[in-house]
Order: structure tokens, then sequence, then C-alpha cells
């Protein structure tokens, strides 16, 4: 069952919700404007790509090394307390997405239009967390579109200010990095690829390497610290993934070469993809041809929403979807280059373009956790599994108990 579908170009929910399809098999064609796909070939060439992803692999270690020091440093400290796992790895994530994004790992920034130096911690703040949270924030116009024109003035104010502060935070930073170059800094970021390609206006860059930064530092952090949850909570497969690491890599540290030969580890992250989908609805699709799908017929015009949590929990689909199982996908079913099965990371042509790089991160980190310490959830958080409304993130940060497995 294929249908044609153009993707529209905002990255925020629509004003009508016309149909919510769990049928997954209707991603098709989308079309592809030409600033798109500059914008792709920018994105894949400058940042995500595999020529751009190999030169920030050494970043990338320095995260795993910088994460796993931190937590040897709390357990040395507080062997018994449990230790918030979110701040930890939101920390590092950060601080990547800062270094890929813009070169450097920003410590502060001066915002001409707050007249103050703002922190690191507001930077993400503002440009990252406030806007994740605006983008899901409830207009009550999108369940009555025929109300459409009645004022929302709070709900218009409150995204015009987020919106706003964002922009002057980024365009400082863009600002910034600018200087550093025109003073001889070598070029290394995917903000001074964009800036050496001269075809993008002031407005564009910023908005390009706003979403670099909260593409880098958010989703990827909302499936790591779920698998870590569901291991935490599960010793017998956290047992299972440990033997797995030993048997591949034995006293060597586990690195992003170590990946494509451990495929419990590959389980484990598609099957919490599927079962905690950090994107629960994906982005919304115009049907451009009159079409069927799923026996319903769905006239050119409709705008469609596909609900991937939908999907992903669906009982025709999925044996007992509730439970998170790796081993579902180790029963032959399963190819380990499918990114499709649970359409986690969208389909069709704009598909995820991170979706490598979010694999060798999270893949990497659950690995060298789990080869480093026993994990153990705090007692009384085992069915803590609420979501922030629409979105796959844990509402209640993950706190476990960690137990030097010893020899590393
Ligand atoms: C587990 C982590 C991630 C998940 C689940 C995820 C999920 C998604 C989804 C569902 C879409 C929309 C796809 C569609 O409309 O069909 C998307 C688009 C995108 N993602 Fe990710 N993502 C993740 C990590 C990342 C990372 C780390 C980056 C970059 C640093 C990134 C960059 C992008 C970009 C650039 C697009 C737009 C692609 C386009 O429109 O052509 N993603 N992602």
């Amino acid at each position: 069952m294929v249908a044609k579908f153009s993707s529209i170009s905002t990255r925020k929910l629509p004003k009508a919700l016309s149909v919510i399809c769990r049928d997954k098999t209707m991603v098709a064609t989308s079309d592809y404007g030409d600033f798109h796909k500059m914008v792709k070939r920018f994105v894949m060439a400058g940042l995500l790509g595999s020529s751009a992803q190999r030169q920030f692999r050494d970043t990338r270690n320095k995260m795993m090394d910088n994460m796993l020091r931190t937590f040897r440093a709390l357990v040395t400290v507080d062997p018994d307390a449990p230790h918030n796992f979110r701040e930890v790895f939101r920390d590092e994530l950060f601080r990547l997405s800062l270094i890929q994004s813009l070169g450097e790992d920003v410590s502060s920034i001066y915002v001409e239009e707050f007249q103050r130096e703002i922190s690191k911690d507001e930077i993400y703040q503002i440009i990252v967390a406030d806007m994740t949270m605006c983008v899901i924030e409830v207009d009550w116009r999108d369940f009555f579109p025929y109300l459409g024109w009645v004022p929302n003035k709070s709900f218009d104010a409150r995204v015009a200010t987020t919106e706003s502060r964002r922009t002057a935070v980024a365009r400082a930073l863009v600002n910034q990095r600018k200087e550093r170059i025109a003073h001889g800094e070598a070029r290394v970021s995917y903000l001074d690829f964009l800036i050496a390609e001269k075809s993008l206006t002031d407005e564009e860059l910023t908005m390009l390497v706003w979403e670099a930064i909260v593409e880098g530092a958010d989703t990827t952090l909302v499936t790591t610290e779920w698998a870590m949850y569901e291991l935490a909570k599960t010793p017998k497969k956290q047992d299972r993934l440990y033997q797995e690491i030993q048997e591949v890599c034995g006293e060597d540290t586990v690195t992003e070469d170590h990946l494509p030969r451990l495929p419990y580890l590959n389980a484990v992250f598609h099957e919490t993809l599927r079962r905690h989908s950090p994107v629960a609805l994906l982005p919304p699709r115009l049907v451009h041809e009159t079409t069927t799908l799923a026996g319903y017929e769905v006239p050119a015009g409709t705008e469609v929403i596909i609900n991937v949590h939908g999907c992903n929990m669906s009982k025709e689909e999925w044996d007992e979807p509730e439970e998170w199982r790796p081993e579902r996908f180790l029963d032959g079913r399963f190819d380990a280059a499918d990114m499709y099965k649970t359409i986690a990371f969208g389909a069709g042509r704009r598909v995820c373009a991170g979706s490598a790089q979010a694999t060798a991160i999270s893949c990497a980190a659950i690995a060298r956790f789990v080869q480093e310490f026993v994990w153990r959830i705090k007692e009384g958080d085992e069915d803590k599994v609420d979501t922030v409304q629409l979105m796959g993130y844990k509402l209640h940060p993950l706190y476990v108990y960690l137990s030097p497995r010893g020899g590393k």
C-alpha cells in the first residue's frame, strides 16, 4: 500500500489533526523542495554523513570517557547513593552537540538582547529545553479548526517569547563563532562549513545551527535513558548483555568498532526505540493524491500524522507490545541494518538524518556503562514510566545504584 505524500516544511504540529493513522505502511514518497535538498546536502556533508561523523569520532570517544569518569567519581564519593543518570548524560551530550555544531564547548555567551552574559545552563534551557516544551505546547484551536480565527493570546505570546529568546541566543553563538573565524581560527564545525558555503542568509545560518544543536542534544538522551532504565530494572537482560560484551571485547574497552558484532546490544537499542519511541508522532505529511489507506479513502489535501507510538504498541504488529523484550529482534526477523522497522527514525526521504550518530552514541554508551558497572534501579522507581506529554521524554529522571564490576 503506497501513497503519495509531501512533507510540509514546518516541524511543528499542524493546526488540524486530520487523521491519526496506525498503519505504518502508509509512509511513502515525499516532496523534496530545492531548499530542503540543499540543506540536506549541507547537513550530511558538514555534520551527519559518514565522513563528517568520522571527523567527530574523537569527540564522541571523549564524551564516553568523561561520562565514565564522572560515574566513577560519584561512586567513589558515595557508593551507596542513587545517582542521577540524566544529569551526567545530558551535560556530555550537550557538550558534544556544541562542539560539532559550533566548534567549541561554549561555557557562557553575552546576549545583546538580554544585555548580559548567560551561563551554559541558561543556554541549554533557552535553546533546547524551552523550545522542546514549546513544540508540544497544546493550542486548543488545534482541536477545533473551525474556531481557528479566535485569538489565543496567552499561547501566541508564550510561543513568540520562547522563539525570540532562542533566536537571540542562537544569533549570539553564531556571531561569536564568526568573529573567531575572522581572527584566523581553523574551520572545524558544522557552522564553519555553512559559513564557507556563502549561500545562506544570517537568519538561515542561525536556524540551521540551532536545529543541529537541539537535534544533537535531545532524542539520543531520551533513548539512552530509557535503555538504562530497562536494563537497571531487569538484571537478567543486563547480564545477557554483559556476557555478550565479554565474549566480543574480552579485556578491551568497548569502542564503536565493536558495535556491529554485538547483536544483543543492537536489539536492546531497537527494542527501546520501539517501546519508548522518542518522537511519538511524525511531522505531518500532506496527501497530494487521493488514495486508499487501511481501507479508508483519504482525499488529496488531508494532513496526515503518523502515530509512531500507536504503530509500535499495536497488538497486531507485536506480541505483548507492553513488554520490553530485546529478544523479539533476535528471532530471525530482524536485520541489524534495518532502521525502519519501528519507524522511530521516521521514513521516506525525510527520514532522520542523524540516525547513524544516535545509534553510535547510544549503543557505545550503553555498552560502556554495562561493561564497567552493574546497574540497579532506585527502589520504588521501577514503575515510573510516565512521559512528558506527547514526547517520549521520561517524566522522572532515572536514578541508579552503580557497582563497579572490577578490572576496568
Ligand atoms: C534516537 C535518536 C533520534 C530519533 C528517535 C530521531 C527521530 C527523528 C524523526 C522521527 C524525524 C522525522 C522523520 C520523518 O519525518 O519521517 C527526524 C528527523 C531528523 N533528525 Fe532525527 N532522531 C534522532 C536523533 C537525531 C540526531 C542525533 C540528529 C542530529 C544530530 C538528528 C537529525 C535529524 C534531522 C536533520 C532530521 C530532518 C531530516 C529531514 O527532514 O530530511 N536526529 N528524526
